[in-house]
């Protein structure tokens, strides 16, 4: 790894009058995050001025310990969460000052969740449960388009119990991208997996991220993922440690789990 700023292939934007390629704007931008949670007389700093940017396209692997903040972070610039100060963008807007109707709008316009847990409707079949955002979205791509991206052509009139762990997780993805959100954000998506089908589920992440762009986010405890990434994150107590960018990224078939 070398930690020279370096954007990802394909994001240097030329520009004919400028001799040096000029890097794309970013998707995101986080400054001075904090959190504090105060239970009763226990407060627990949760975030500590934390500064972030990504741009469009990047896939960025999140790690640290329990309780370093991570997920606190996700929810924040997801627009599930709002700092106690600081300020987050997405594009040229500020989504820290965004009211609960127009952080629904942003969440439901933008961004892609995935979780650790697949949360499908039992009842639904998988292109069922894709259909469930498709319908509401404002420029979806089709329920079959997002499934075969994960690699679920053949399984879309399946029902989440006749589906394996990981292809369920592959489901919650396909439905994550089928309305063509600028970011992705997944929090452990591969944490209730073993190695061999966490692998799918990855390659099925990086597959999207490719073919749509999607700005991606992965918070994992398995340091072995951070060799896919472009660039990793380390958060430790509340603030970011680090920040590493890949001068060669692994596929998930070359990483040892
Ligand atoms: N709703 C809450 N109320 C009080 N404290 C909270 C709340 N949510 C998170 N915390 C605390 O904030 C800190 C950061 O939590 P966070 O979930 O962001 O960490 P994490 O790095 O994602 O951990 P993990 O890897 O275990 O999911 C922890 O000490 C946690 O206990």
């Amino acid at each position: 790894m070398s930690s020279a700023t370096s954007w990802p292939a394909g994001l240097r934007g030329a520009c004919r009058w400028c001799p040096e390629p000029v890097a794309a704007p970013p998707v995101f931008r986080a400054e001075a995050l904090t959190k504090t949670y105060r239970t009763g007389e226990v407060e627990v700093q949760a975030l500590r001025a934390v500064d972030f940017e990504a741009t469009a396209g990047e896939f960025v692997v999140i790690l640290g310990p329990s309780g370093s903040g991570k997920s606190t972070f996700l929810n924040i610039i997801g627009g599930l969460d709002t700092p106690s100060s600081g300020r987050a963008c997405f594009m040229d807007q500020e989504i820290t000052k965004l009211d609960d109707r127009g952080l629904t709008r942003y969440r439901r316009d933008h961004v892609g969740f995935v979780f650790q847990f697949y949360n499908l409707m039992p009842s639904l079949t998988a292109r069922e449960n894709v259909r469930l955002v498709t319908e509401i979205a404002r420029r979806p791509m089709k329920a079959e388009e997002a499934l075969e991206m994960v690699g679920l052509a053949q399984r879309i009139d399946h029902f989440p119990a006749q589906l394996s762990g990981g292809e369920q997780q592959r489901v919650a993805i396909a439905r994550a991208i089928a309305k063509n959100p600028e970011v992705l954000l997944c929090d452990e998506p591969m944490g209730a997996l073993d190695p061999a089908t966490g692998v799918k589920v990855l390659e099925a992440l990086m597959r999207v991220n490719e073919v749509t762009g999607a700005t991606t986010l992965v918070i994992t405890h398995n340091a072995a993922i951070q060799d896919l990434a472009h660039r990793v994150v380390r958060f430790g107590n509340g603030a970011i440690l680090g920040v590493e960018t890949n001068a060669r990224r692994k596929a998930p078939s070359e990483v040892s789990w």
